[in-house]
């Protein structure tokens, strides 16, 4: 038996009516009634294309301002009647319903209306109803009716018609399963939109809805599958960009080259940030990207090797020739010169992806991680210390240039797995410790890195993201050449830990804010 439903009514109602003209126009090609409602089937009659109004179908009128169109049994019996059941037949007709073939609507623009702030009266009007309720009748019915959601499927559908004479099974139980998602973003917006103007940050039920961006080879093993999906509010990086040339990202990629952006966004002086494995390997900041280039390969040249490079300044020419004479991965920047994007190309698997802005490190946002049989929510770690926290402990307070790499150092320390410990000198990485289980491994490895690369560590400075729990940590630091320390404070042994300093003569200041990351 074939599985193809002839079209003989269509319903359409959109609130974006991009592609409704031509997709009605075919429709009528193919001798299918029209209904519409107000805007859609006016916006219809005014290109010529014959269409119904829903009020004339159903010999209801739309009342309340637009908040009843559709929400009468003539359009939801026509939906949802079941044509493989003749009691459903039967009730249609004796209730002068006529069935519905195919649904195409698009939502009043919830998400956009609170994106661009709006009263909260204007946010709620902007709540559709009625489209929901057709698209979930639509979808629920997929094996008579088909449901589109969005002007990507019109042409889907049309190709179809024009094939087949009619939409196929597996076409429309896809288009189902998309409503149901499309649905289920909706709401998830509208809930945690409403749950924040309550003052409600973690509400007893949070939905995560994100947009499939690209499915992905595999996920961090070969054995893994995985893939992309984007998620509102947007935020300049990964999401936004553009590849512009390169093999497909893979998931470590994506997840590096996030960390890597997030991380060179803290600068506002041209920077380069170099990462491997989710941890910055170089940074550097320097009057132009190309000399920050030169400063942040020279932290550690061995582990930038496939390493993924992010820029806060547009790609240059000479930049993108200093980075493509080593192996690169992903070069991630705001924009590119097209003389950059030229020598990139000889490059084919270097991938190269421009954002068009940069986040807003201090922006308030929720971040979530997933645990077995749940996840973590908490809000972004935005914080940002400057000059003014500084709480000078030592009897030696650090001079301006010292502090301007101090306030660098813990910057980078934020975007580095704990225990963290960076070393820097004239704002440029010389040693970063990362991931250890105990905060003297850290900084007696990111010594001994720095010292492989041949970098003298004399007058450097330290960070630490999180306090110093002995005096050890400390002192493995200035036996590394440390002169001036950058931690957050707040041991029970700090007296243990100033005085440690004192002796050695060097300057300590405390943030009083942690920058833990997991
Ligand atoms: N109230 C209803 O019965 C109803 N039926 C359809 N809508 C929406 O009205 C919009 C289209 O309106 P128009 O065709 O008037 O421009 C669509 O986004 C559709 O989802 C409705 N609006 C809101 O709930």
């Amino acid at each position: 038996m074939s599985d193809i439903v002839r079209i003989r009514r269509a319903l359409i109602s959109v609130s974006d009516k991009t592609g409704l003209v031509e997709f009605a126009r075919a429709l009528e090609a193919h001798g299918v009634e029209i209904l519409s409602t107000g805007g859609s089937a006016k916006a219809l009659r005014d290109a010529g294309v014959p269409v119904r109004e829903v009020s004339d179908h159903t010999g209801f009128p739309e009342i309340l301002d637009g908040r009843v169109k559709t929400l009468v049994p003539q359009v939801h019996g026509g939906i949802l009647g079941r044509r493989d059941l003749p009691e459903h037949l039967a009730q249609m007709e004796a209730h002068n319903i006529a069935p519905i073939d195919l649904v195409a609507v698009n939502l009043y623009p919830f998400e956009a209306t609170v994106a661009r702030g709006a009263a909260f009266e204007d946010c709620i009007e902007n709540i559709d109803i009625g489209g929901p309720a057709m698209i979930r009748s639509a979808a629920k019915n997929h094996a008579s009716v088909a449901v589109l959601t969005a002007p990507e499927h019109f042409a889907t559908v049309i190709a179809e018609l024009n094939t087949h004479g009619g939409t196929r099974l597996a076409t429309r139980r896809a288009l189902a399963a998309s409503a149901y998602g499309r649905t289920a973003a909706y709401d998830a917006a509208i809930s945690t939109w409403f749950a924040a103007q309550n003052g409600v940050e973690y509400p007893a039920t949070f939905a995560i809805a994100g947009q499939l961006k690209q499915t992905l080879r595999y996920g961090e093993n070969p054995h893994q599958s995985a893939a992309f999906y984007t998620a509102a509010p947007a935020r300049f990086g990964v999401a936004t960009a553009t590849q512009v040339q390169g093999k497909e990202l893979s998931y470590n990629n994506f997840n590096d080259t996030d960390a890597a952006y997030e991380c060179v966004a803290e600068f506002a002086e041209p920077t380069v940030v170099i990462v491997k494995h989710a941890n910055p390997c170089g940074i550097a900041t320097a009057a132009c990207v190309a000399d920050a280039w030169d400063a942040a390969l020279a932290c550690d040249p061995v582990s930038a090797f496939g390493g993924i490079v992010a820029l806060n300044r547009p790609l240059d020419e000479a930049t993108a020739t200093k980075i493509s004479s080593i192996f690169t991965e992903v070069i991630i920047a705001p924009e590119a010169t097209q003389g950059a994007i030229d020598i990139l190309a000889a490059k084919k698997n270097l991938r190269l992806l421009l954002t068009g802005g940069l986040p807003d490190p201090s922006e308030a946002g929720i971040t979530f991680k997933s645990l077995a049989g749940g996840f973590l929510l908490q809000t972004r770690d935005a914080g940002r210390i400057t000059p003014h926290d500084l709480k000078i402990v030592t009897k030696r307070a650090p001079t301006p240039a010292e502090i301007e790499d101090l306030i660098f150092a813990f910057r980078v320390c934020k975007h580095v797995k704990s225990n963290a410990i960076v070393y820097a000198k004239n704002l440029a990485t010389i040693g970063v410790g990362a991931g250890q289980m105990n905060r003297v491994d850290s900084a007696r490895i990111a010594a001994w890195r720095g010292a492989a690369a041949g970098l003298d560590f004399t007058g450097c400075v330290v960070a630490s993201d999180a306090f110093f729990p002995f005096a050890d940590g400390l002192e493995a630091a200035i036996s590394a050449g440390a002169k001036a320390v950058i931690q957050p404070g707040g041991s029970i042994r700090d007296a243990e830990v100033i005085e440690a300093a004192d002796a050695a003569g060097i300057a300590m200041v405390f943030t009083n804010m942690r920058h833990f990351r997991h």
